[in-house]
This record gives structure tokens, C-alpha cells and sequence, in this order.
């Protein structure tokens, strides 16, 4: 029986925090091992995790440089799985990962409405019907489930809270996994676009704000755990992952004050998306309506 559900939780406010006050992180096989650190053992099958529970694998979509991340409970019999921002280009990849590891396929996720590429939601919908797509309800597309701040979903004992990030667009959302028994150690950010290793999401479309990122990062990011890892939805340098106290120090545009902020933004001069026409519409129904003519 596979238990999978969302519940609700208060979340800190969106309100500025103070700089970091120490350089106390490093990275996770240099901190102390943790809650069933002993049991925890990398395998053929199962790729090195932060937990005994957690299979964790990290995919890239290279035509848009976007990272689809699966995580499974796979202590739990059914070995309940999520995917978080897949695209339509690496579904067929992503669901024989899936299925090669015996994984049951419980959420399709997004970390917001994407401009630059189709989300893979909609096209997975329709090659393993069960599954149920997420998105914030803040984001103001469709989808089967519509989170609001401080959800919790579960896949089997695991779970991962919703933390309102936007700034990016309206509806970003960063999911983070649970606090407690069982759970990752360190926690793992998946900030989709609005941390990016040593950079950030530009916010110049799509209802966004530079003042509001920078509440959003400083509020519900920079106040967790210096040793979290961070996982962004896209990386342009060859960057796989951070943490939350190496980007307190060193992200070039998140370290400065918000005035300064607001400049670097203001002055990012990128040229739009190139699918952006394309990919929005059909990212408001979690790629839905392209489906048929991909599956
Ligand atoms: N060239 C790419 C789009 C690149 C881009 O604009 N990336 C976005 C995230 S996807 S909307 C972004 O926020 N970049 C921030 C940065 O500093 O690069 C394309 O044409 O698709």
C-alpha cells in the first residue's frame, strides 16, 4: 500500500534575515555521520544517498540544461518515487530509470511554470496514468494536486515540504526534504530556479520581481541548514549541486544588498527564452495538452 499524501504546516514568513555569521559548512562526506549513516550503502542499483530510505539521481535535459530529479523511499516495499521537473525530451529516459529500478511512480512534480522548456508531466500522465502532477496553486496553472505554502508530500516514509520561493515567477516553489527520523541528512533544496549555482533566476517575465527573490532566498533558503544541499532546476557552467552555506558566501548576486541586487538585475540583459512562445501555454496545464501527440 503505498502512502502518499499532502499535509499542511506553517512555514517561516518571507522577511530578510541577517548575512551568515560563520563559514561552519561543508560538504556532506566531510560532516559527522548521522542517523543510519552505518546502514547506509551505495549499490549497484541504488545510488549514494544522504539516507538509508533515499534513492536519489540526478538527471540533466541538455537542449535547455535542466535537471529532473527522482527520489524514492526504497524501504518501503512499493518503493514509492517522485520525479521533480522532468521534461518532455527525457520522459521515455526518466520512466525506464523508473522502471529498471523498480520504483512505483507516485508524483510528477514542478517547481514552477517553466519558460524554457515543456515540462514532462503531462506526457508521463499519459504513459502511467496513476501518477498524480503537482504544481503550486500560486503558479495558477493545472494540475492533479495544487500545493500550498507549507505542504508536506509523502512518498512512502519520506516526504518533502513546499516552501514558497517566488521572484522567478509568481508560483516558484522549493521543495525540501523532511526534518526527522528517517529523513535525508543533510536536507536537499530543490530551489528550481530561484537559487542557481552562484547565480540565480532572472526575473524580468512571468510576474517577476527581483525584490521578491530576494525575500524569497533570504527567508525560506538561506534560513535553513548551512549543510543543505542545494539542487537547482538548471546549470549552465557544469555545476551538479551546492549547499546553502557555500551560496550564503560566494553567490555573486545573493550575497549583496538588496539595492545592489535590484541593479544586477535590472542589468542582466539575457535574451527571452527561445521556446518561451511554446513552452508556457503548455506549461500552465502541466504540459498537458501536447501529450497526445507525443505519447
Ligand atoms: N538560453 C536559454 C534560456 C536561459 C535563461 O534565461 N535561463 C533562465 C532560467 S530558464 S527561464 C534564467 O533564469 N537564467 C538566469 C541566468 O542568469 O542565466 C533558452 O533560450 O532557453
Amino acid at each position: 500500500m503505498i502512502r502518499a499524501c499532502l499535509w499542511r504546516a506553517p512555514l517561516p514568513t518571507l522577511r530578510s534575515q541577517p548575512p551568515p555569521s560563520s563559514s561552519s559548512f561543508l560538504p556532506p562526506h566531510y560532516l559527522p555521520r548521522r542517523r543510519n549513516s552505518s546502514r547506509f550503502l551505495g549499490s549497484a542499483m541504488v545510488s549514494i544517498s544522504p539516507s538509508s530510505h533515499l534513492l536519489f539521481r540526478q538527471l540533466f535535459e541538455k537542449d535547455s540544461s535542466t535537471y529532473t530529479y527522482l527520489l524514492a523511499d526504497v524501504t518501503h516495499p512499493d518503493k514509492p518515487a517522485v520525479l521533480i521537473d522532468p521534461v518532455d525530451k527525457t520522459v521515455d529516459r526518466d520512466l525506464s530509470v523508473v522502471r529498471e529500478l523498480g520504483l512505483k511512480l507516485v508524483y510528477a512534480m514542478n517547481t514552477h511554470v517553466h519558460a524554457d522548456h515543456v515540462t514532462g508531466t503531462g506526457l508521463i500522465k499519459t504513459k502511467v496514468p496513476d501518477v498524480k502532477s503537482v504544481i503550486s496553486r500560486a503558479s495558477g496553472a493545472k494540475a492533479d494536486v495544487l500545493i500550498e505554502p507549507g505542504d508536506k508530500i509523502a512518498f512512502g516514509d519520506l516526504f518533502l515540504e513546499a516552501r514558497p520561493t517566488p521572484g522567478h515567477t509568481l508560483g516558484c516553489v522549493t521543495y525540501v526534504t523532511g526534518d526527522g527520523p528517517a529523513q535525508p541528512y543533510p536536507r536537499m533544496a530543490f530551489t528550481g530556479d530561484a537559487v542557481l549555482i552562484r547565480g540565480c533566476g532572472r526575473t524580468d517575465f512571468q510576474g517577476g520581481s527581483s525584490e521578491q527573490l530576494y525575500e524569497s532566498v533570504h527567508s525560506q533558503i538561506f534560513t535553513l541548514p548551512k549543510e543543505t544541499l542545494i539542487y537547482p532546476a538548471h546549470d549552465y557552467k557544469g555545476f551538479t549541486v551546492s549547499t546553502v552555506g557555500e551560496e550564503m558566501l560566494y553567490n555573486p548576486r545573493l550575497t549583496k544588498d538588496m539595492d545592489k541586487f535590484k541593479d544586477i538585475m535590472a542589468n542582466l540583459n539575457l535574451p527571452y527564452p527561445k521556446m518561451i512562445d511554446v513552452a508556457v501555454p503548455s506549461n500552465m496545464v502541466c504540459g498537458f495538452q501536447d501529450a497526445t501527440s507525443k505519447a
